[in-house]
C-alpha cells in the first residue's frame, strides 16, 4: 500500500515587499497586504525578519501581523535581548534564531549555535516557556544539530544558500550534507526545516527530502511576482489613464 506523503509547509518570507516599500518610504507595497494574499494562495505560514536595523520589516509591521493573520507567523530575529523582548511581547506562533552581521547584504551562513550554547540557552529557554517554537537558522552540519539537542531546540531550518549557489557535483554533495543533517535532526525528535535562496529550478531537490516539514522562501517568489503581476499593473494603470479621457 503506498503512503501518503506528508505535506510540506511553505512559509512565505514577505520581507523584500517591505524593501520595496521603504525605497520610498510611504505604505505602498504593504508586506501586511502581501502575507494575507500569500496565506489566501496556499501558505502555509508567514516568514518576516525583524533586522536589528530595520532594513525591511518594521516593528509596527510584526503587531499588524500578529493582529491580521489567520496562518502562523514565524519571527526571524537575532539572538539579542532587544529582540527576545520583541517576540515575549508578540508570542508570534514561532522565532527562528538567525545570525545577523549589520553589514551583510542577505544571511550569509547559519548560526554558530554550537559555538555559542551559553549565550542561546536563555534566548530559547525564555522563548520555549512563552509558548513560542523555536527553530534555530543553522548550516547542515552534524555538530550544529548537536547544539540545538543540547539547548533543547524543536525545529532547526538548514540554511539551503550555499546549495542554492553551488553547481554540479558540488551542489550534489551539499544536497547530501541537507539531507543528512535533515534525518539527523528527525531522528533525534527535532523538526527539520530549511530555506534560502530557494527557486522554481533548485527547489524541487529540497522538497524531495523526505523528513524536512517546512521549506521559508522569499526572495525569489517577491522577485518573480513582478513577471506574474507586471503586466495586470499596467493594463489597469492604461484602463485607469483610458478612463480620465
Ligand atoms: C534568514 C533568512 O534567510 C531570511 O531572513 C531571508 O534571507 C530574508 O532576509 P535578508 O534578505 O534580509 O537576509
Ligand atoms: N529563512 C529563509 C527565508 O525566510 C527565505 O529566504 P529567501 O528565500 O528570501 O532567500
Amino acid at each position: 500500500m503506498s503512503r501518503t506523503p506528508a505535506h510540506l509547509r511553505l512559509g512565505v518570507n514577505i520581507d523584500h515587499v517591505a524593501t520595496i516599500r521603504n525605497a520610498r518610504g510611504g505604505t505602498h507595497p504593504d508586506p501586511v497586504k502581501a502575507a494575507l494574499l500569500a496565506a489566501k494562495a496556499g501558505a502555509d505560514g508567514i516568514t518576516a525578519h525583524l533586522r536589528e536595523d530595520r532594513r525591511h520589516i518594521r516593528d509596527e509591521d510584526i503587531a499588524t501581523l500578529m493582529a491580521a493573520l489567520t496562518v502562523p507567523l514565524n519571527l526571524e530575529m537575532a539572538a539579542t535581548q532587544e529582540m527576545l523582548g520583541i517576540a515575549l511581547r508578540h508570542r508570534p506562533h514561532a522565532a527562528c534564531i538567525v545570525p545577523e552581521k549589520r553589514e551583510e547584504r542577505t544571511t550569509e551562513g547559519g548560526l554558530d549555535a554550537a559555538g555559542q550554547i551559553d549565550a542561546l540557552h536563555p534566548i530559547v529557554d525564555a522563548l520555549g516557556k512563552a509558548g513560542v517554537r523555536v527553530s534555530l537558522f543553522i548550516e547542515p552540519d552534524a555538530a550544529q544539530i548537536e547544539a540545538a539537542m543540547r539547548l533543547g531546540a524543536p525545529v532547526v531550518e538548514l540554511h539551503t544558500g550555499r546549495y542554492a549557489h553551488l553547481e554540479g557535483s558540488e551542489r550534489a554533495e551539499e544536497l547530501r550534507r541537507l539531507a543528512d543533517a535533515a534525518a539527523l535532526a528527525a531522528k533525534n525528535g527535532i523538526e527539520p526545516h530549511a530555506g534560502h535562496g530557494l527557486t522554481f529550478d533548485n527547489v524541487g531537490p529540497v522538497a524531495a527530502i523526505p523528513q524536512i516539514a517546512e521549506l521559508n522562501i522569499g526572495h525569489f517568489l517577491i522577485g518573480e511576482a513582478i513577471f506574474g503581476g507586471l503586466e495586470s499593473s499596467i493594463r489597469e494603470m492604461r484602463r485607469q489613464m483610458d478612463l480620465a479621457r
